[in-house]
């Protein structure tokens, strides 16, 4: 142990989980811009291929430091986390940048097992930072089904040292004492209390000295494992991107996936693989029509909500000035204006759509056919 290493020199780290589309970059971006006087740097992953979120970070947070943790947190886990915090932690020391905690927001489709592992495994993590807490972000209105349907979602409750339910004003009250009593049966440890638009007490999320190693040996005994049989235990999209790592989810070219020294793919199994969800997104730098895209887009939520889990985007409109905020979880979708555009700025549409067996060719051709002039 050196100087650094003496618990209250530690730097604290806040884990934020939660399914897709809980909440979590509402209850984020609420925390950057309320006045608390700390500094906190923010890790952002995203599961699907675009890091979207950070966009919308940005928009409302000119001071906090954004980190791109691009693709699964899981699998970049003894790469990219670790580098990410690494590097955090040298900018740091030479003056570079200034924050006195982290807040990690993994991809809704993660178990976050792997990413909390980092911390007592990684002795170069473990020197510099301590896991405080893990917050799960559940939403009342879609976290019933989401618990029947995705393990990765029950891991996120298990592991969970407070659990926030989003969107409780959604749902009536009986459905959530119903959900609220289902996510205490599942994690007895955690505090239950209800977030407004990530509307939360500080108190209630930073500095909680939540994350007790022994509680979570009790659940899950193999957590300090080195090959831990969850350390892939969630479903993956087939991105048609390149960030870098390669997924190719055949499972017998697992040892061909380009995950590089250290990654520990090989050893694990996959139980939980659900190849049947993927990502894929789609970008223009012309405009929409705005009216044709409200049809398209209204129509095919109507079509394929149950299976859309997830879509969000940067739209650039004809005629408007400003870029237009879209996104959705299943049917429930919403708009709102962002940052006006740069004068010499590059305009230009970004989405992600995130599901079951998303008919891909249906997506892009009826959203090319809605652009102006076409
Ligand atoms: N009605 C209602 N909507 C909410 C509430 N909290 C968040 N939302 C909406 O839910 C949608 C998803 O919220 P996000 O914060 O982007 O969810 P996320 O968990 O970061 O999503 P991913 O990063 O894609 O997994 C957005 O349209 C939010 O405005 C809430 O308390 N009530």
């Amino acid at each position: 142990m050196n100087a650094h290493s003496s618990p209250d020199k530690l730097i604290p780290v806040t884990v934020l989980t939660g399914f897709l589309g809980a909440g979590k970059t509402t209850l984020l971006k609420r925390i950057l811009t309320e006045h608390h006087g700390q500094r906190i740097a923010v890790i952002e992953n995203e599961f699907g291929p675009e890091s979207i979120d950070n966009d919308l970070l940005v928009q409302h947070s000119d001071e906090q430091i954004i980190e791109m943790s691009n693709g699964c947190i899981c699998c970049t886990i003894r790469g990219d986390l670790v580098e990410a915090l690494s590097d955090l932690r040298r900018q740091r020391e030479t003056g570079k940048v200034k924050f006195e905690r982290i807040i990690i927001e993994t991809t809704g489709m993660a178990n976050p097992g792997p990413v909390c592992q980092t911390f007592f495994m990684d002795d170069e993590v473990a020197e510099f930072y301590k896991l405080d807490a893990v917050i799960t972000v559940v939403d009342a209105l879609h976290g019933m089904q989401t618990l029947d349907d995705q393990p990765e979602a029950q891991k996120q409750v298990g592991f969970a040292d407070r659990i926030l339910v989003s969107k409780k004003d959604l749902v009536n009250d009986l459905d959530y004492q119903a959900l609220r009593a289902r996510l205490m049966r599942m994690n007895p440890r955690a505090a239950i209390t209800p977030v407004h638009f990530g509307e939360v007490d500080l108190k209630e999320v930073l500095d909680i000295s939540g994350f007790n190693l022994n509680d979570i040996i009790e659940i899950d005994p193999a957590f300090l494992a080195e090959q831990h049989p969850d350390a892939h235990d969630h479903s993956h999209a087939h991105h048609d991107h390149d960030h870098g790592h390669d997924h190719h989810h055949d499972h017998d070219d697992e040892d061909h996936h380009g995950c590089g020294a250290g990654c520990q793919h090989h050893h694990h199994h996959h139980p939980a693989h659900d190849d049947e969800i993927s990502a894929f997104v789609f970008k223009s730098e012309k405009p929409f029509d705005p009216a044709k895209l409200e049809e398209f887009l209204g129509g095919i939520v109507q079509v394929y909500g149950p299976d859309l889990l997830r879509y969000k985007g940067i739209l650039y409109l004809k005629g408007v000035k400003r870029r237009m905020i879209f996104q959705g979880v299943h049917m429930m979708t919403g708009a709102e204006p962002g940052q006006p555009w740069g004068p010499r700025e590059q305009r230009g549409t970004k989405m992600v759509f995130i599901g079951r067996k998303l008919p891909r060719d249906v997506f892009t051709k009826g959203l090319e056919m809605c652009l102006a002039g076409g």
